[in-house]
């Protein structure tokens, strides 16, 4: 592949959870910097292998460039520096405080300096400053997604992969978070989030990525891909689509078939 230094590059990527392969020869458009790339599809189709992939938190095969970094010899220290990645499933069973938990982004990424300061900004810019002593524990669903996100996005990484950041969320919290993760990518970020909620997708998303059974759908603008075709042949759901500016309406077809079961793919 040859080196674009203003985008990801994903080629012939290959992903296995021991003998059982998820991903396999997945290539993806180029996801540029300064854009919000929304990653969607059904329920188990892979998203959130394919994003593990490239923040790098499981091994996988093909090409993952970001500029002239290949991301597959990255080290640990590197990695940290230059990718934040916010996990679907959150990790339980910590006593660390929200800004410590910050903090220790911080240092993984080798920064120093005055990293307090640093931590408590980031916290300040989500609004959780008040939670920033609390051990992470006993926080509530909602809030503990808002820390999490403050860790992933600390070292101002130039790749951010989130997955779901926004599933607990409130309407309030929700919007103060996509705000904050279209200014990463304004600001030179190449932004992946995996999204259920289309609408969502559609308002705040440059670019959207189908993925179907961990293959590529369709790709292009939110206007172009989320369509009443797309719906029908990826979720099987028949609606009709309508798109106002940024806003996504989705109104089921009457005498759609009644839903029966439907395997996940
Ligand atoms: N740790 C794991 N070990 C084995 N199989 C796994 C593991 N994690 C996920 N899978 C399988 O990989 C497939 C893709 O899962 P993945 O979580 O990537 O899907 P997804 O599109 O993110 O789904 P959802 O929208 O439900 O979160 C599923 O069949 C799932 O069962």
């Amino acid at each position: 592949m040859r080196p674009n230094e203003d985008a990801l590059l994903v080629g012939g990527l290959n992903v296995a959870y021991g003998r059982r392969r998820i991903v396999q020869d997945l290539t993806l458009p180029p996801i540029r910097r300064g854009q919000v790339t929304a990653l969607i599809g059904p329920n188990g189709t892979g998203k959130s292998t394919v994003l593990k992939a490239l923040a790098r938190v499981v091994p996988s095969d093909g090409d993952l460039h970001f500029g002239s970094a290949d991301l597959r010899q990255l080290s640990p220290r590197q990695r940290a520096a230059m990718i934040g990645y916010m996990p679907q499933v959150l990790p339980q069973g910590t006593e660390l405080t929200a800004l410590e938990s910050v903090i220790i982004a911080l240092k993984a990424g080798g920064e120093a300096g005055n990293l307090e300061r640093r931590a408590v900004g980031v916290v300040e810019r989500l609004g959780i400053a008040e939670l920033a002593l609390a051990p992470l524990d006993r926080l509530s669903g909602g809030e503990r997604q808002l820390v999490s996100l403050a860790q992933a996005i600390a070292r101002d990484p130039a790749m951010l992969f989130l997955d779901e950041p926004t599933s607990a969320l409130d309407l309030g919290h929700v919007h103060q978070v996509m705000r904050l993760v279209q200014a990463s990518a304004r600001n030179g970020a190449a932004v992946v989030i995996v999204l259920h909620d289309l609408a969502l997708a559609a308002q705040w998303a440059d670019r959207t990525i189908v993925l179907k059974s961990a293959r590529l759908h369709s790709a292009g603008a939110p206007r172009d891909v989320i369509t009443p075709s797309m719906l029908a042949d990826v979720y099987g759901f028949a609606a009709s689509v309508e798109h106002l500016g940024k806003n996504l309406f989705i109104v089921p077809d009457r005498g759609a078939p009644a839903d029966a079961p439907r395997s996940l793919s």
